[in-house]
């Protein structure tokens, strides 16, 4: 193909992305794939030098939609020039001080979060909120200001009196997004598309369901101040109230930039709104002026972009796969695909609703998402790429035992408690996993093993298991079977948490059973907790709570425990575990904010080491604890130690507290 149709053909697919992406807020393919192409353009485009009159190259965003009225911004909005490696970044820096020339002062820059929203203008005069707009294409957006005011962290009215432009981004804070999903017939597949499709909803009240936040980092235009520096614009906003992000990074020369960058690279991932980089921005503003700005971008700032944590693929298959609870869950397989760094072939799909809900078929793209390490997820299906796809079959028997399945709320599951193998051998390893009874010597092999070969189809089959029975095995020799024996007698005398996790409640994990324990203080308590008794427990809500009751009202799972017991199993409840501690019965008062510890973590920790916790201070306090911004009850400890009464009263800071608990 030759270089004009690979342009013309790169420019038709682009403006088509970025309608999808722009106007309709649903784009069909990942921002990764569009910049693959984008690129290609803007090399093609610089080696031919030619420019078609609609490539996107040349163009901010998109075109505004003429259901909303139209607005023309005051200063115009731009885009963004990006930088992948810290090589690019280099590149613009080095260009930023050829156009300043000779007797240029030091730059500084400022870095922030780039924020994945929607990028939203706001107008005030005489000190309120009269407008605001989308970007649009930057010279002309839309106007949402009614669908802006349901975002509540957004000032109405302000101090500041004169006319001006704040640009700010709108988004959908991720944890927000999560609820949202949990109960959306429609589940979004994208913050940044959920909030730009709120705030482009012709229903404010829509937008409002959506719950919106917004970040400002600009100030456009303003009458009558002027700002020598970003960071005192920056002041300024949050003067005023603004929604102003707490990260913001001054540095003095670009490799404090790159140094910065590689310190908070990494934690972007665990931020609770979505953000695709950064954003390094020259902070002086006669600088920026100076430098002045391309069709499309300022020359003063550049976006250093992070390997996408969304991207899109094929699914080609769903796996049922039975746990130990009998419970068939759909695992995804994939075309492997390239995610943040990592080749994934494997998603999680909850349930068998969660694919009727995000309308998913085997052959369609889908949108697949990495947060915090853990398996990606899938979040829906692209509609448009779906074409011959096969629906996913609901199971109607159990993929391991053929038993005809059952359905509980959106779950399905294997009621073939006795002889479904992965129910059988899943639940043998947890029986005797560390945390649990601790027996040692139990593989999942081996576990495979006594299902197959000596037809263990209970747990309580584990105690009558003989030696002869162990030694007939495969792989094992005299030694293996005594210890195997031996671990799992030892196993009888068990602690009542160890044995409360062992059991595999449904939502029941080690620190929870070892809460029943310690609450409860025997078996029997615990198998008739009431539900209103269980919730007022510090970690237990509904959900685990229900659980509990409807284990313990399961007669084959009584039957069980009951064998259990009839075996010589005998769960001890051993008090609560304190550490011997330099805290130990002191009177300890926390205040302030601790860097890091948690009120709940310090508290915890503090009790563990046998710390009496008190909010009061007087003279019979021993320690108070003061993080920053300790208030009234550092003063109180003060001034008792200044009166030189008698008293073992001391203040710690945070850095002296952990020196004595090392
Ligand atoms: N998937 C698709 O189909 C598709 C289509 C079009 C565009 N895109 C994506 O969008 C990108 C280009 O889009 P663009 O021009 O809208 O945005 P951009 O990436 O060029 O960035 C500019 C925008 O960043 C925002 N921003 C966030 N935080 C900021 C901060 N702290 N300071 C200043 N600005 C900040 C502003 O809203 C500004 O408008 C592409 O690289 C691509 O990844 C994807
Ligand atoms: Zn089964």
């Amino acid at each position: 193909m030759d270089k004009l149709t690979r342009i013309k053909q790169l420019v038709g697919q682009l403006n088509q992305y970025n309608y999808q992406y722009y106007v309709m807020d649903q784009p069909i393919v990942s921002d990764k794939e569009y910049d693959v192409l984008y690129d290609e353009l803007v090399a093609l485009e610089k080696e031919t030098n030619i420019l078609l009159p609609d490539s996107p190259t040349l163009r901010v965003g998109g075109e505004p939609l003429k259901n909303f009225a139209s607005h023309r911004h005051t200063a115009p909005l731009w885009s963004l020039d990006k930088a992948k490696t810290e090589e690019e970044l280099l590149t613009w820096d080095a260009r930023v001080k050829r156009l300043l020339g000779e007797n240029q002062v030091p730059l500084e820059y400022v870095i922030e979060h780039k924020f994945d929203g929607l990028t939203i203008n706001l107008t005030y005069e005489g000190g309120e909120l009269v407008q605001a707009a989308t970007r649009g294409n930057g010279a002309v957006g839309e106007s949402i200001l009614p669908q802006v005011k349901t975002i509540r962290s957004l000032p109405l009215s302000i101090e500041f009196e004169g006319k001006m432009e704040v640009q700010g981004e709108g988004l959908m804070k991720l944890s927000v997004l999560e609820a949202y999903n949990k109960k959306a017939l429609d589940p979004l597949k994208n913050a940044r598309n959920a909030a730009a499709g709120a705030l482009r909803n012709l229903d404010p009240k829509v937008t409002a369901t959506r719950k919106l936040d917004a970040f400002c980092y600009n100030i456009g235009y303003s009458e009558g101040t002027s700002f020598a520096t970003h960071m005192e614009m920056i002041d300024f906003l949050r003067k005023n109230k603004f929604p102003v992000n707490q990260y913001i990074k001054l540095c003095s020369s670009i490799t404090e930039v790159i140094a910065e960058i590689q310190q908070i690279k990494d934690k972007a991932k665990d931020l609770d709104f979505l953000t695709d980089g950064l954003v390094i921005k020259i902070n002086d503003l006669r600088v920026r002026e100076q430098l002045g700005y391309t069709q499309k971008f300022p020359r003063w700032a550049i976006a250093f972009k992070f390997e996408a944590q969304e991207v899109t693929t094929e699914l080609r298959d769903v796996l049922w796969q039975v746990g130990r609870t009998g419970k068939l869950t759909p695992s995804a397989v994939l075309e492997p695909v390239d995610i943040g760094g990592v080749t994934v072939s494997r998603a999680t799909l909850n349930n068998w609703e969660d694919i009727q809900r995000k309308k998913v078929k085997k052959g369609c793209r889908v949108w697949l998402r990495r947060s915090n390490d853990v398996i990606p997820e899938i979040m829906g299906a692209i509609e448009e790429e779906c074409e011959g796809a096969k629906e996913v079959e609901k199971p109607e028997y159990c993929p391991a035992c053929g038993s005809e399945v059952i359905e509980k709320g959106a779950h399905i599951f294997c009621p073939n408690t006795l002889s479904c193998k992965p129910q059988m051998v899943s639940a043998i390893v947890h029986y005797s996993s560390r945390d649990a009874m601790d027996i040692e010597g139990f593989s999942e092999k081996t576990a495979e093993q006594l299902y197959e070969t000596l037809g263990i189809k209970d747990i309580a089959d584990l105690y009558q298991l003989s030696y002869e029975n162990l030694i007939s095995l495969e792989r094992f020799g005299d030694k293996k079977a005594k210890n195997l024996l031996q671990a799992i007698e030892k196993s009888k005398d068990c602690r009542l948490d160890a044995f409360v996790y062992a059991l595999g409640i449904p939502n029941v994990g080690r620190k929870t059973a070892t809460d029943l324990a310690n609450y409860f203080k025997s078996l029997e308590k615990i198998m008739e907790a009431q539900y209103e008794e269980l919730i007022t427990l510090p970690d237990v809500g509904g959900i685990v709570a229900a659980s509990i009751v409807d284990f313990f009202q399961d007669e084959k799972i009584l039957g069980s425990i009951q064998r259990l017991l009839d075996k010589g199993l005998h769960p001890k409840y051993q008090g609560e575990e304190k550490e011997e501690s330099i805290f130990t019965e002191k009177t300890v008062v926390v205040t302030g904010t601790l860097k890091n510890y948690s009120r709940k973590e310090i508290k915890e920790l503090l009790e563990k080491l046998g710390a009496k916790i008190t909010s009061s201070v007087s003279k019979n306090t021993d320690y108070v604890l003061a993080g920053e911004e300790a208030g009234s009850k550092l003063d109180k400890a003060q001034e008792i130690i200044n009166a030189g009464v008698e008293t073992n009263l001391r203040i710690l800071t945070e850095e002296e507290f952990e020196t004595m608990i090392k």
